[in-house]
């Protein structure tokens, strides 16, 4: 179906055709509201009730659990004002350096209104130190927030581990699952979890619909504010095409899970081995062992991610810069550089994000165009020795520490 090989799945992710067609009578035949009392806006609010037993379902969670937001930004927004707002007299947040984006920047912010915020450290394989997690922990900590597994690199984090360590000290424990839910089996019933944020587009439902999980008993405050919807917990008349596909969406997840894993990591396995097998100087970025199933970064030295991403597209190959230049922005990627990793390796490193949709011809023809592409850009780059890789460090670390 695709025209593209597509490599870009933690980005975002083809919408099933199962998917849209769940989801197209409610743009046609089925417009009505679900708040409304006649049996026509009713019917909606059935469909509503079964995409609410869905997302559940995926999760292990009750339905009442669930509240339908606009995206996982919104999960995120939401759930870090809730947890503050549960416990006004804390004034303290611990999060990572590694957190998307739609965190880091609502802890800036809250820096600004007077919280103190602790951005918790990774080693080089992303991965979370707990013992510089409970030195952080106080009593004065409202709030835990860490990602399930990151988006860049496929690092997973001990959830429960954190969780439990949370708990201790009375936090709330908000983990953004965006890029874990449908890759990895979740199972909430007897989690420390308390909030939980999931986004539609990264498992195949469209984009714009999300979910957060809220434990139940947990005293929530909405961010939006207005009419009685998502009872009381989100206002706004609901994205319901949305809202239908994220529930199929989860309920072919949970489906497809256990078989979709494994073939997705002998997909990601295949191509890795064989990258770092046939060309030379490349590195895996991540923990080998606590990885997303579908994700690989690799780091090129001597050459520039994005142009290694060029050359792909000529193929038509879609791949992401681990360099975060995605963003515009011609800062290296803030999680590689919490890993502490190289010049070299920071600025050559991408990613490839695998669905269940990919095959493993498509896998050949990437460790097919590779190796020439790595070969062409190699010798055409200025910093293709050990010595300009030596000078570049160290005019990194005095960029870093001018900075800093
Ligand atoms: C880890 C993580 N959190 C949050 C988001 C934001 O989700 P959305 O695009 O639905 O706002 C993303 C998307 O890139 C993500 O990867
Ligand atoms: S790869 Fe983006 S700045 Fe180097």
């Amino acid at each position: 179906m695709s025209t593209c090989i597509y490599l870009d799945n933690n980005a975002t992710t083809q919408v099933d055709p199962g998917v849209l067609e769940a989801m197209l009578p409610y743009f046609s035949e089925y417009y009505g509201n679900p708040s409304s009392m006649h049996s026509f806006g009713g019917k909606v609010g059935k469909a509503i009730k079964q995409a609410r037993a869905q997302v559940a379902g995926l999760l292990g969670a009750d339905d009442t659990e669930i509240v339908f937001t606009s995206c996982g930004s919104e999960s995120n927004n939401t759930a870090i004002r809730a947890a503050l707002a549960a416990q006004p007299d804390r004034r303290h947040i611990i999060t990572t350096q590694v957190e998307h984006a739609a965190v880091l920047n609502v802890c800036k912010q809250l820096e600004k209104q007077g919280y103190t915020v602790t951005y918790l450290s990774v080693d080089a394989q992303g991965q979370l130190d707990l013992m510089e997690l409970e030195a952080a922990l106080t009593g004065n900590t409202a709030l835990v927030s860490t990602m399930y597994a990151n988006n860049e690199t496929g690092t997973v984090f001990p959830i429960e581990q954190i969780g439990g360590l949370a708990k201790e000290y009375g936090a709330v424990f908000h983990v953004d699952a965006v890029q874990a839910v449908g890759k990895i089996p979740l199972n909430l019933k007897n989690s420390t979890i308390d909030l939980l944020t999931l986004s539609g587009h990264k498992l195949h439902a469209p984009k714009g619909v999300g979910a957060l999980y809220v434990r139940r008993g947990f005293h929530f405050r909405p961010l939006l504010i207005g009419g009685h919807q998502e009872r009381g917990r989100r206002a706004g008349t609901e994205n319901v095409p949305g809202i239908i596909g994220l529930g199929k969406a989860a309920e072919l997840e949970l489906l497809h899970l256990p078989e979709a894993t494994k073939r997705e990591s002998q997909l990601r396995d295949l191509l890795e081995t064989t990258l770092l097998e046939i060309i030379p100087n490349c590195q895996v970025n991540g923990d080998p062992k606590h990885r997303l199933p579908n994700t690989t970064n690799i780091g090129f030295k001597y050459i520039e991610g994005e142009a290694i991403l060029l050359s792909l597209d000529q193929y038509g190959i879609c791949a992401s810069s681990g360099s975060a230049c995605t963003s515009g922005s011609l800062e290296p990627s803030h999680v590689l550089r919490a890993m502490g990793l190289p010049y070299v390796i920071l600025h050559g490193s991408i990613r490839f994000s695998l669905s269940r949709y990919t095959t493993e011809a498509e896998i050949n023809q990437v460790l097919t165009v590779m190796p020439p592409i790595i070969e062409r850009l190699r010798s055409l780059s200025p910093f293709n020795s050990d010595a300009a890789e030596w000078l570049q460090d160290r005019q990194t670390s005095n960029q870093l520490s001018a900075i800093s």
